[in-house]
């Protein structure tokens, strides 16, 4: 039987997750996740006319023709700090101290900064240099937003830019989707925990990080990191101890047709449900999708970087499903930098960085990547996708990239 298409599998995994019921959060604790409700204005911004500079609310028309030489003199009335409220008109022939943010008085359409101007020292008058156009130096009402406007669409991942707008809102709490909870289970008998001596024939357990690590970049709560042996009855143990305390469970290792990959076949004995076993992928092909009770599972193979490439294929657009968005890479099309071959029944996903040309697409440079490997994803800038239906991609041919969009950062003060 041919194997599952990619697109046809991670539809069916996507298909057997519901999001997450919302819940309400109080503001800081909604960052990295995503919202589960449009939210609207619930004021407007600013709140009301106010200055934006330290000086005099005024007239406009009175400062007409005013200079260094000639200036507008004015009455002082009052002092108007940010928070108050005026009531009392600004009269003609008057001017009103204003420091920023402060409300205009009801009559007062223009604001002159303090510098072209001076005050007499008793207090009682102001000079102003400059001829203002009504409307200057004031924030309007509503000028950023006004009450009712839509703000944010469901799905809108909370950042400190939108925390900022929600608490200008008066908000302290906000509707968002929960945290998947996640235990991440390493199967495999050669596998050494760090921090302990190996010999060159034992192999460090490295997933569990790894695998934590690319959960919690897509949102999830990590529970539980447990190891099993390759033994049946201590991977039944593991599983069924681990599954209901989570949303979703992922296990490594174990997973391809070895006589020690029993992951699968425990899963099943167990009970689970399969809605992907086995998908026409390179590297990550044994991945599999299952639900156990109420637990999704996700079976990545031992290899790590065939762990990262169906991690990122599977376990997070369910990661992400449970928060209640979907992901949209932004893809490019761009030339190999070499020519490949591959098994034509197969999706490739290869760790690639770009070179920018001008004029043209930009070339993707191909990293060495085995299903061991995982080294090249520090800097990998997507992946190329070598679409199934053909073998032999020559030099040059051009292939689509699904960008990273990690940001760069340089170091500073770095220790030698
Ligand atoms: N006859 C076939 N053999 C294999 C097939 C196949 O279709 N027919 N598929 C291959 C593919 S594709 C993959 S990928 C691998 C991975 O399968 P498993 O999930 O069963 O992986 P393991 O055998 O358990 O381990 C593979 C490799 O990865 C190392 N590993 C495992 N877990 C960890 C860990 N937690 N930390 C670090 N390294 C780990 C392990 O030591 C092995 O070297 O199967 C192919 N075989
Ligand atoms: O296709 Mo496997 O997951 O790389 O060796």
């Amino acid at each position: 039987m041919p194997l599952t298409s990619l697109d046809t599998a991670r539809q069916a995994a996507l298909d057997a997750i519901a999001p997450a019921a919302p819940e309400r959060v109080p503001l800081l604790d909604a960052q990295g996740r995503f919202l589960a409700a449009p939210v609207t204005a619930s004021r407007s911004l600013p709140g009301c006319d106010n200055s934006a500079m330290d000086g005099w609310a005024v007239h406009a028309e009175e400062t007409q023709g005013a200079s260094r030489d000639r200036p507008a003199r004015l009455r002082v009335t009052s002092t108007i700090f940010a928070g108050a409220l005026p009531s009392t008109p600004l009269r003609p022939g008057e001017a009103a101290r204003v420091f920023t943010g402060a409300p205009l008085p009801p009559g007062a359409d223009a604001v002159v900064r303090q510098e072209a101007t001076r005050a007499a020292e008793d207090g009682t008058r102001v000079d102003v240099f400059i001829t203002v156009p009504p409307g200057n130096d004031i924030r309007r009402t509503g000028e950023e937003v006004l009450t009712g406007t839509p703000l944010f669409d469901a799905g809108q991942r909370v950042g400190a830019a939108v925390l900022g707008v929600l608490a200008s809102m008066g908000a302290t709490d906000v509707w968002v989707r929960p945290a998947p909870r996640v235990a991440v289970l390493a199967t495999g008998d050669e596998l050494v925990p760090p921090g302990t001596p190996a010999l060159p024939h034992q192999v460090y357990e490295s997933n569990l990080v790894l695998v934590a690590a690319l959960a919690r970049e897509a949102g999830a709560d990590v529970r539980q990191l447990a190891r099993a042996r390759d033994d049946e009855s201590a991977l039944r143990d593991a599983l069924s101890r681990l599954a209901p305390q989570v949303d979703i469970l992922i296990t490594t290792g174990g997973a391809s047709v070895g006589d020690k990959d029993l992951v699968k076949r425990v899963l099943a004995a167990l009970g689970a449900r399969f809605f992907v076993d086995g998908v026409a992928l390179k590297p990550g092909k044994p991945v599999a999708v299952a639900r156990l009770g109420d637990t999704s599972v996700v079976v990545l193979p031992g290899n790590p970087g065939a762990a990262t490439v169906a991690f990122d294929q599977f376990a997070r657009p369910l990661l992400l499903k449970h928060q209640g968005v979907l992901e949209t890479r932004r893809r490019v099309r761009a030339h190999l930098s070499e020519a490949r071959r591959k098994q034509a029944g197969l999706t490739y996903l290869i760790t690639t960085t770009l070179e920018a040309r001008d004029g043209l697409a930009p070339r993707a440079v191909l990293r060495p990547q085995g299903a061991g490997q995982i080294l090249q994803n520090v800097h990998g800038e997507g992946w190329a996708l070598l679409p199934p239906g053909r073998a032999d991609f020559a030099e040059d041919d051009l292939v689509d990239v699904e960008l990273f969009d990690r940001p760069t950062f340089t170091p500073v003060g770095a220790l030698a």
